[in-house]
């Protein structure tokens, strides 16, 4: 019998990339500074009620959303981690109205970190997968003042993006633009071990991720497409389609890696000046991606989420984003109807 081979420790498996020359130090150790930082969100999730962490923090974001204790937390951890990187030149969140530059960094830091430091806060008091998103931008060279539109690169721009899932185990989930590649943490040793290389996303699918309470909101070719894959066999689609929605983008979008399926968030008519619900900086870039990498499509409905230039930090997106050929049934349909 062979002995099963020892996973890797994510430290390792940087240097490695570092070798391979896929990153430099300065990113291998801002990578590190995140995942730490991710482990102790972790820990905090995890006290839930007996940390005092659940629960509303009194106070609201730029987007006019509640912060939960537990938003406003992890927003900490993630500043606090990176505050001495020596890497970072300055860090964007969903939970601060600017960018903050990092104190002592800037001008030696070349990178951007964007982040959603908790994804699925709604899920946070019922104890529900939540996670943390994250997006890694060089910084530009020659800037005498770093400044907001420094953080409006396309997607393609990005150097590394991941996600962490607080779910029943805690994964890390990273690109570097060579595959995406899957961690979890051991709680003893404190590290995460790599679990699976190479996630592939199978380009057919028969499972779709999406908010059926918003339906009324949705625009004809929305309307169409979820109806062809409702009416399922007999349907012009000819196969039964499952629904999952955990309303937590990182569990949703974990499944996807795992098994296949789309995820939806289109726009809608329910607030037409939004162009969607999510975020396209630090939620739609970093899951676009991780899902391109692993073989995936991801697409706004008309152009590929990766191509999109940013307007502003806090900027929404429709997202369509899974399974090729599904991703690509969609975005035809949007398509079409644009004539
Ligand atoms: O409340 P809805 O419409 O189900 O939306 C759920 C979506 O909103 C989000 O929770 C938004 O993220 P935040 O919790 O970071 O604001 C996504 O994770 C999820 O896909
Ligand atoms: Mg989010
Ligand atoms: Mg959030």
């Amino acid at each position: 019998m062979s002995t099963p081979t020892k996973p890797i420790a994510l430290t390792r498996f940087l240097i490695e990339a570092q070798r391979a020359g896929h990153i430099n130090p300065d990113l291998r150790l801002l990578i590190e500074v995140v995942a730490r930082a991710c482990k102790a969100i972790s820990h905090a999730v995890s006290k839930g009620a007996l940390g005092g962490v659940l629960g509303e923090a009194g106070t609201g974001n730029i987007q006019g959303e509640a912060q939960k204790k537990l938003d406003v937390l992890s927003n900490e951890i993630l500043l606090e981690a990176n505050e001495w990187g020596g890497h970072l030149a300055g860090c964007a969140s969903e939970e601060m109205d600017d960018f903050s530059k990092i104190p002592n960094a800037y001008p030696k830091g070349n990178y951007l970190l964007l982040f959603d430091p908790l994804d699925g806060s709604s899920n946070i008091d019922v104890n529900v997968s939540v996670g943390t998103i994250f997006s890694v931008l060089k910084c530009p060279d020659g800037i005498d003042e770093l400044k907001t539109e420094h953080f409006l690169q396309p997607g393609t721009q990005q150097v590394a993006a991941g996600y962490t899932v607080y779910g029943p185990s805690t994964m890390l989930v990273l690109t570097i633009g060579h595959g995406t590649h899957e961690f979890t943490l051991d709680r003893e040793l404190g590290s995460f071990l790599l679990t699976k290389r190479d996630l592939r996303i199978p380009a057919d699918t028969k499972e779709f991720a999406i908010n059926m309470s918003n339906q009324r909101h949705w625009f004809p070719p929305m309307q169409r497409y979820a109806s062809e894959l409702l009416a399922g066999k007999t349907g012009p689609r000819g196969k039964d389609f499952n629904m999952r929605w955990v309303a937590s983008m990182v569990a949703d979008v974990h499944r996807i890696l795992t098994r296949g399926g789309i995820f939806i968030y289109p726009r809608d008519q329910k607030d037409p000046d939004k162009p969607g619900r999510l975020r396209l900086m630090y939620e739609a870039n970093p899951m676009s991606f991780i899902v391109e990498q692993a073989g995936g499509a991801a697409t706004n409905g008309a152009q590929r989420i990766l191509e999109i230039q940013p307007e502003k930090l806090h900027q929404r997106v429709a997202v369509f984003l899974g399974s090729k050929n599904e991703v690509e049934v969609a975005t035809r349909y949007h398509l079409e109807a644009q004539g």
